[in-house]
């Protein structure tokens, strides 16, 4: 089974813990395209919910499988919030933002009491820091900001796309920094924070309590809750 087949087989799983009347987040990235996919067939059998979308391609994907969305003038709190992850710990302590769309996932997985993470086998680590911590800051003064970024204990490189320095939603950038070895997440996150020039950073700290991994061995996708 390759990466993409559990990627979707964990996505597939994740739509049945939605329920008829519910308010959704749906995260970003490439496992949320499959689950995205997958509930466009429950609407499609009759399934009403409503979902809010943590990125513009996100709300993109919703809308051509016939998802009706909301947002926050019309909602406070959210029944549940199913989204990806680049790397989750033994703590449920995630890397999140690969795909740009940290702050906006943050803010609406603040939104729920029910968090669930969808993960293929290799994101689930003993240590986060392999993969580059995504942190997104102001444009204005970016550089300075990166200096301090780095005086944590990283090299930070500015995110670049096909059309030059990469934009998020927020038409803020990304500095993706690589610690190689985050042993405290939550100390770091409160470190990044409170540097001027950041905005948010893709450490999300004691935010889920259920996390699917879909493992290749089995073929199975377990649910492990904390
Ligand atoms: O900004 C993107 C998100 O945090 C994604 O949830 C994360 O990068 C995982 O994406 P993928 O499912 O494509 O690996």
């Amino acid at each position: 089974m390759n990466q993409d087949d559990l990627k979707k087989r964990v996505a597939y799983e994740a739509i049945n813990y939605i329920k008829d009347g519910m308010v959704v987040g749906l995260g970003t990235g490439s496992t949320m395209y499959y689950a995205i996919q997958s509930l466009g067939e429950r609407i499609k059998e009759g399934l009403n919910i409503k979902g809010i979308p943590t990125s513009e391609k996100t709300a993109e994907w919703a809308r051509s499988n016939n998802i009706p969305l909301t947002d926050f003038s019309e909602v406070n709190h959210l029944d549940l919030v199913i989204d990806g992850a680049d790397e989750v710990d033994e703590n449920f302590q995630l890397i999140k933002g690969g795909g740009g769309a940290l702050l906006r996932e943050k803010i609406v997985a603040n939104a729920t009491d029910q968090f669930i993470v969808i993960i293929d086998e290799s994101k689930y680590v003993q240590i986060l820091g392999e993969f580059k911590l995504p942190v997104e800051v102001v444009p204005f003064g970016w550089e300075v900001t990166a200096r301090e970024i780095e005086a944590l204990g990283c090299n930070a490189t500015l995110r670049m796309d096909n059309n030059g320095i990469f934009l998020t939603d927020n038409d803020h950038y990304i500095l993706d920094c690589d610690f190689k070895v985050i042993n405290n997440p939550e100390k770091l996150n409160q470190d990044l924070i409170s540097i001027v020039g950041v905005v948010e950073t893709g450490l999300f700290i004691n935010m889920t309590r259920k996390v699917l991994i879909s493992y290749s061995n089995s073929g199975k996708v377990i649910e492990m809750n904390n």
